[in-house]
């Protein structure tokens, strides 16, 4: 598994809110084995929402040829790093860590902290926020948590990543249930992402989702995203279209015909 770490920014919002895509860097986690610099910060949007689907086993596929297919782009943030740790357990240790100073540092300046989740193997990965002392630690109620992706299924599917994340991190600390933003799972999943993007844009109004002050786009505090063998993120597979798209709203989804354009 990989995650990336980072706060970034989304796409365009309309007046008076705006939002581009950008990648910023982010001082990252104490103790790694080595770090080198790291280019592949990818793309954390736009956020997916995708339709009901059955899993497919992934094609394996390199992770530099899914590298070289990025557009330049998305390759320049300022001061990227890749850690290696010994064990999951180092890893998971440096992510609490660096979790909640981020969080405690976000919640003293601003109270609040925006968070952004995938689904998959990263919430596992989670398991020490939920554990002492973190879990006493952290100020939860000034958490906001939101999707990177998610399947357009009831939230008690087995596909949902809402579910995922409930069943394993959030019902185990104490978020308020109106700060985590699952997507509304009864209409299409084209009105769904209208849905959560205008959720997002009142935020932002609201001041609970900063704006950029260089770019005036918005930003989130933290975007935890695990990423697939194949290198895909957010439902986001090498080679699809959206990689390549200039500009994209700040959601979009997919449907489980176009989700694997490289296959
Ligand atoms: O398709 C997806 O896969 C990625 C990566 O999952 P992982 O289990 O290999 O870590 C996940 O982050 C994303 O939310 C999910 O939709």
């Amino acid at each position: 598994m990989t995650l990336s770490a980072n706060s970034s920014f989304f796409s365009p919002l309309s007046p008076p809110c705006r939002l581009s895509r950008r990648l910023t860097s982010s001082k990252l986690p104490v103790n790694p084995r080595s770090f080198n610099t790291f280019n592949s910060s990818v793309r954390a949007g736009p956020i997916a929402l995708t339709t009901a689907f059955s899993f497919i086993q992934l094609r394996r596929r390199p992770q530099s040829a899914f590298m070289s297919s990025l557009p330049s782009r998305a390759l320049t943030t300022a001061d990227p790093k890749l850690l290696v740790f010994d064990s999951d357990e180092e890893l998971l240790d440096s992510l609490a860590n660096y979790t909640a100073d981020l969080s405690k540092r976000f919640c003293e300046e601003r109270g609040a902290f925006t968070v952004v989740l995938s689904g998959g193997s990263l919430i596992k990965s989670l398991r020490k926020l939920i554990e002492s002392p973190y879990s006493d630690l952290i100020d939860w109620g000034k958490w906001h948590v939101f999707w990177i992706d998610e399947r357009v299924v009831p939230k008690d599917h087995p596909d949902s990543n809402y579910k995922l994340a409930f069943d394993e991190f959030l019902s185990k600390v104490q978020i308020p249930t109106g700060q985590v933003y699952a997507i509304n799972d009864s209409v299409s999943a084209e009105a769904a992402a209208e849905d959560y993007e205008n959720r997002i844009k009142q935020l932002v109004c609201k001041g609970v989702v900063q704006l950029s002050p260089s770019t005036g786009f918005p930003k989130f505090d933290l975007m935890l995203l695990g990423m697939g063998p194949d290198g895909h993120i957010a439902s986001l597979f090498p080679g699809h279209p959206l990689l390549h798209e200039q500009v994209a709203g700040l959601l979009r989804f997919v449907t489980h015909q176009n989700r694997r354009q490289s296959e």
